[in-house]
């Protein structure tokens, strides 16, 4: 089956999403009045992206749509948000007329409709959008790397996703020069079609791979930017096991799965903390662009990840994501590394 309807309305969805945020994070670090804990432009461009991916996949597929998304309008509808959901209801609306191919004004009323239509709860049956409107809140607020991460669920499968990474250069995250290197990437792949990897000024795609490397001294790996996400000593002990020299590269954000499915590290290693539940709209597309790439993704179990059974993931201990000829031997770090932590305790 070909999902390429679909595939064209996801990019042009996260596309459009990617470039209000992109406004919205250029004058966030313009303002030299910016409180460090003023957390409003996050919130604006977040729900702004969830509104327009939102009022986009509706416009394109009227009749079946159900759509699995992180945010919802609750705190919008509070007296104390009313001047932000205006300044959301401007940017929505230029991002619109900006665009040219749906004429039309949103209403503020319209545009918390649109956030709220992201509450299905997914499952194994039927088809399913899956979107986190910015991932990597906290790297959208310091000027690191985020992402607008759509995927579509057919039958509890993913069948496609697309990742917008309005801050990831555009050539290899390691070759990097100058802070003025190009940057803005658009991923997106499709069940049995492979991974691309285009501008998001919308220039020519290119296929991308996961890197060939099978030494894994020569794997540099990734890891989340905040701590808080990743127990980083256990993927510490799990990079020596493996011989690997470099240090870890953190960014922020599915980034990662993007950077990784072109080749810029070979390795991802995510271990949360006891008691995370880890969210479909966090891995779904990130996924699909790394398997399409020649990558593989599992759990610290070894299996792969089941997008069927709702908002979560139900996994064991963490994801692990490398190439095919990495991924036997990083199982088995991953597991002795496991192993001794738990007898340590
Ligand atoms: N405690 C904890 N453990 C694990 N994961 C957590 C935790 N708290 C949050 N999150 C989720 O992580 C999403 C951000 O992804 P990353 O961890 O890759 O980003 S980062 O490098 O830490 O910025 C982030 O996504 P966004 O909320 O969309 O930014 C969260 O869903
Ligand atoms: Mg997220
Ligand atoms: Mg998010
Ligand atoms: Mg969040």
């Amino acid at each position: 089956m070909s999902y390429d309807k679909e595939l064209a309305a996801a990019k042009k969805a996260a596309s459009l999403a990617a470039r209000l945020c992109q406004k919205v994070q250029k004058a966030l670090l313009q303002s030299d009045v910016q409180s460090k804990n003023d957390r409003s432009p996050v919130t604006v461009a977040d729900y702004g992206s969830q509104a327009l991916v939102s009022y986009v996949l509706q416009q394109e597929f009227p009749s079946e749509f159900s759509l699995v998304a992180e945010e919802d309008s609750k705190d919008l509808r509070k007296d104390a948000a009313q001047e932000l959901v205006e300044r959301m209801t401007k940017l929505v609306n230029d991002s619109l007329a900006s665009d040219g191919s749906y004429s039309v004004t949103l209403s503020t009323e319209d545009i918390l409709k649109f956030i709220d239509s992201g509450k299905s709860e997914g499952g194994p049956e039927g088809r399913h959008w899956v979107l986190d409107p910015i991932d990597g809140t906290k790297g959208f607020l310091r000027g690191g790397q985020y992402a607008i991460a759509l995927a579509l669920l057919d039958r509890g499968k993913v069948v496609l996703g697309v990742l917008a990474c309005p801050n990831l250069p555009l050539t290899s995250i390691r070759d990097q020069q100058s802070p003025n290197d190009e940057v803005g990437c658009l991923f997106f792949a499709e069940i049995g079609g492979g991974t691309y990897m285009q501008p998001l000024d919308g220039s020519s795609a290119v296929k991308v791979q996961v890197t060939a490397v099978e030494n894994p001294e020569e794997a540099s790996f990734f890891e989340s930017y905040e701590a808080l996400h990743s127990k980083h000593d256990l993927s510490s002990s799990i990079a020596e096991k493996l011989g690997i020299k470099a240090p870890p590269v953190r960014i922020d954000s599915q980034a990662k799965y993007g950077a990784l499915s072109r080749g810029d590290g070979a390795i991802y290693m995510r271990l949360p903390r006891e008691g995370y539940r880890e969210k479909i709209w966090d891995h779904a597309a990130g996924c699909i662009v790394v398997t399409e790439a020649g990558g593989v993704v599992t759990d610290a179990a070894g299996n792969p990840l089941d997008f069927s059974r709702g908002k979560y993931l139900d996994l064991d201990t963490g994801i692990i994501v490398t190439n095919q000829k990495l991924m036997p031997l990083l199982f088995k770090a991953v597991r002795e590394s496991l192993e001794e932590k738990a007898s340590s305790l």
